[in-house]
């Protein structure tokens, strides 16, 4: 398990119908991370006293202009998370920012028929079905899209057939299985086998939200949106399989209610309770970013509870913020940086999700128990020194070998290793377990019987 920051990316939209560039955020390129300077216009403009900021700077892992293109977007955030997947890592991305910045634009793209407008979803979905390699064989894709409106969760696949109302989605609600983990009930996951069926699925999806969009005063741009690609895969060898998922997060319009242009009562409340999502996902922000608290506020929205694996969890995560640069938008994008700066400070722990055949590994196992056990009988006393090592560093050697990173156990042990390696081996066949139990610590028989012994 290793920690790893949250990598967040900004990029401005360019200037769309009548519209000028009235300020540059600037790239402002330093050797570790690029830093964006947005100069304040506003000063000038309401004529502020001399301690008003000039400038605010942001520090991002790289910045995209008005000119980059999608490609570029996809080579930078995208890309990394397919590889990430066929290693077996979950992997988010979500994208933040104020209302029309191009939040859809960049995750879903414009058209799917232009290929250069094409978005990261559309993007990532070739890449996985085109990315098989000799060592990697793909074993299985999953799709599904869930949106949230209001708190409420929608499946957007159902039944494979477009709906003419949002009441006919499926509602879909969080449950927590047996081991604590996040269930969404009534979201189906549709099993595709080509990149042009995984896009069907994702058109149909995005064919429902626009329903949505149409009944429910412009909803969807306000609703936040998941896609999820499941990815299996195994290795050349057989012996391991990875499981991977990739979340692709279209959040709602981050802009205030105060500023909003939702002036009906009915618009209000959507707008609050879109904002109550958004105030429930900065509050776990804050408490993640802090690293002191130890109650992060995860249950407090549907929203929240999808992204707990992704915020603090265990996923690769990366943030796109959006900004537009029109003056009348500068608070808006720069309180979009400041959130940004906080998600940058939130560590998660990730693993890779291997699974092991356990008849393959049954058979590996017990290979191995004859290697130790002629390498027992062979020992003699003019053999070259043998390695000591504890029994957690012992563990740790079985582990690396059930998962692969390591060909052997042997290593050159001393005899007390490779019987504490052999008994530990046979707990593991006799138990058809492809884990250790408890690392370092041995079953209580056993410990008894070495300090009788000793
Ligand atoms: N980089 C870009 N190049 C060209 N057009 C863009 C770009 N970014 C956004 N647009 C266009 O700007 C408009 C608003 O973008 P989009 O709908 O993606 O914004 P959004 O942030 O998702 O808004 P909302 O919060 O309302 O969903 C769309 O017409 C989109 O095609």
């Amino acid at each position: 398990m290793s920690s790893e920051n949250i990598n967040v990316f900004c990029r401005v939209r360019p200037a769309i119908d009548d519209e000028t560039i009235e300020y540059k955020a600037r790239n402002t390129n330093t050797s570790n991370f690029a830093e964006l300077e947005v100069e304040n216009p506003l000063q000038s403009m309401t004529r502020q006293s001399n301690n008003a900021a000039t400038s605010h700077k942001f520090a991002f892992t790289r910045i995209f202009d008005q000119d980059a293109t999608q490609s570029e977007i996809y080579e930078a955030t995208g890309r990394p998370l397919v590889e990430s997947a066929f290693q077996g890592f979950n992997a988010t991305l979500f994208v933040y920012g104020q209302t029309a910045t191009g939040k859809t634009y960049t995750v879903s793209g414009n058209d799917l028929e232009v290929k250069e407008d094409s978005g990261i979803i559309s993007r990532i979905l070739s890449d996985v079905f085109n990315s098989s390699t000799n060592d990697i064989e793909l074993v299985s894709v999953t799709v599904s899209y869930l949106e949230i409106y209001k708190e409420v969760g929608y499946d957007l696949l159902a039944e494979g057939r477009s709906k003419s109302h949002p009441d006919e989605l499926p509602r879909v609600a969080p449950m927590k299985d047996a081991r604590n983990r996040l269930n969404l009930r009534n979201l189906s996951v549709q099993t595709v086998n080509s990149e042009e069926e995984a896009l069907r699925w994702f058109e149909l999806g995005n064919t429902n939200r626009k329903v949505a969009e149409t009944h429910l005063n412009d909803a969807s741009s306000r609703s936040h949106c998941v896609f999820s690609i499941g990815v299996k895969c195994r290795h050349g060898d057989n012996k391991t399989t990875l499981n991977a998922k990739v979340n692709l997060v279209d959040l709602a319009g981050s802009e205030r209610v105060g500023k909003s242009h939702l002036l009906k009562q009915n618009l209000l409340t959507e707008a609050r309770n879109i904002n109550l999502s958004l105030h429930h996902l900065q509050q776990v922000i804050i408490a993640l970013s802090k690293g002191t608290i130890r109650h992060i506020p995860y249950r407090n929205s549907l929203l929240t509870q999808v992204l707990s694996d992704s915020l603090g969890g265990n996923s690769r995560t990366l943030m796109v913020a959006t900004i537009s640069a029109q003056k009348r938008h500068l608070e808006e994008s720069v309180s979009t940086c400041q959130f940004a700066q906080r998600v940058a400070e939130i560590t998660n722990k990730v693993k890779a999700n291997i699974s092991i055949d356990s008849d393959a590994m049954i058979a590996r196992l017990e290979d191995e128990i004859k290697l130790l056990k002629e390498e027992i009988g062979s020992k003699t006393s003019t053999d070259a020194p043998a390695v000591h090592l504890e029994e957690n560093e012992l563990d740790q050697l079985i582990q690396d070998f059930l998962n692969g990173r390591t060909d052997t156990l042997d290593v050159g042990l001393d005899l007390d290793g490779i019987q504490y390696c052999f008994r530990r081996l046979r707990e593991l066949i006799l138990n058809k377990q492809t884990e250790i139990p408890h690392p370092g610590a041995r079953d209580p028989e056993q410990k008894k019987k070495k300090s009788k012994s000793c």
